[in-house]
């Protein structure tokens, strides 16, 4: 079975203490996930050593950084190197979040880098992509990701993009709790699998972990990540409150 991965994104949230105390507060159910299972706690820079010192200790758990740098090293101001991310220990790095491309200006070309810098640096980026409302109710949800993917991902070799999971965010999911039904996820992460497949092959498809993130909770979880397609979930507000967050862990495949 492909890696199965709960992962939390904290985005710009907590103070060092409530961090500490909800990073606890996760690890103190010890649920080891399955051999497929993997749980990646995305935290802001400043949390990143501090994560990493409880997580590295805990078999399938891991950190991620929610940005990196999009430049190798340099005189970039305010900028964090995907290579200060990898001495640390850093293992996953989240690319291309809606919030990144919206606020930020992060356009393909950025994101392209950045995936070329992961990939340098053995950091397992996870790509986001998704589609705004009004993309939705035009009924052009596919032809946008499709394109959100030829952009970023179609100059990588089959044992590169391997390495990189995939997250599909709707916009319009994101934050608003309003989750996209079990059917609509599956569909596009099939969608998504079947570019894939047309691209790089199909067991190369077959091998990528595609994650749904937008409003998943508990409560949703279980259905979400039933579909065959989906291999778990991005999740940014139930992933701030620690009995949210194991309920969705122990919602994965097993
Ligand atoms: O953006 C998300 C995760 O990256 C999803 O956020 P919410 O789970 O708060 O909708």
């Amino acid at each position: 079975m492909r890696k199965q991965i709960a992962a939390a994104n904290w985005k710009m949230n907590l103070t060092l203490d409530k961090a500490e105390a909800l990073l606890d507060g996760i690890l103190s159910e010890n649920i080891n996930p399955t051999e497929n299972g993997q749980v990646v706690v995305a935290v802001p820079f400043p949390y990143l050593i501090m994560v990493n010192e409880k997580v590295a200790k805990r078999k399938g758990y891991a950190v991620a950084a929610q940005n990196c740098g999009n430049k190798k090293s340099g005189a970039y101001t305010g900028e964090v190197s995907v290579e200060m991310l990898s001495s640390i220990g850093v293992e996953y790095c989240i690319v291309g979040h809606s919030e990144r491309r919206e606020y930020y200006g992060e356009i393909d070309e950025i994101l392209q880098q950045k995936l070329v810098l992961c990939l340098d640096e053995n950091i397992t980026p996870i790509f986001c992509c998704g589609e705004a409302l009004d993309v939705r109710e035009k009924g052009k949800q596919n032809d946008f990701v499709k394109t959100q993917m030829e952009k970023a991902l179609f100059d990588f070799s089959a044992s590169e993009l391997k390495k990189i999971v995939i997250a599909y965010e709707p916009i319009w999911a994101i934050g608003t709790g309003k989750t996209a039904t079990s059917e609509q996820a599956q569909q596009m992460h099939a969608f998504i699998r079947s570019v894939l497949a047309g691209k790089w092959g199909e067991d190369v498809a077959q091998d990528v972990t595609i994650l749904y993130g937008g409003s998943v909770k508990a409560s949703n979880a279980e259905e979400l990540f039933h579909s065959p397609d989906v291999d778990g979930g991005l999740v940014g507000g139930a992933s701030l409150n620690a009995a949210e967050f194991i309920q969705i862990i122990k919602a994965l495949k097993h």
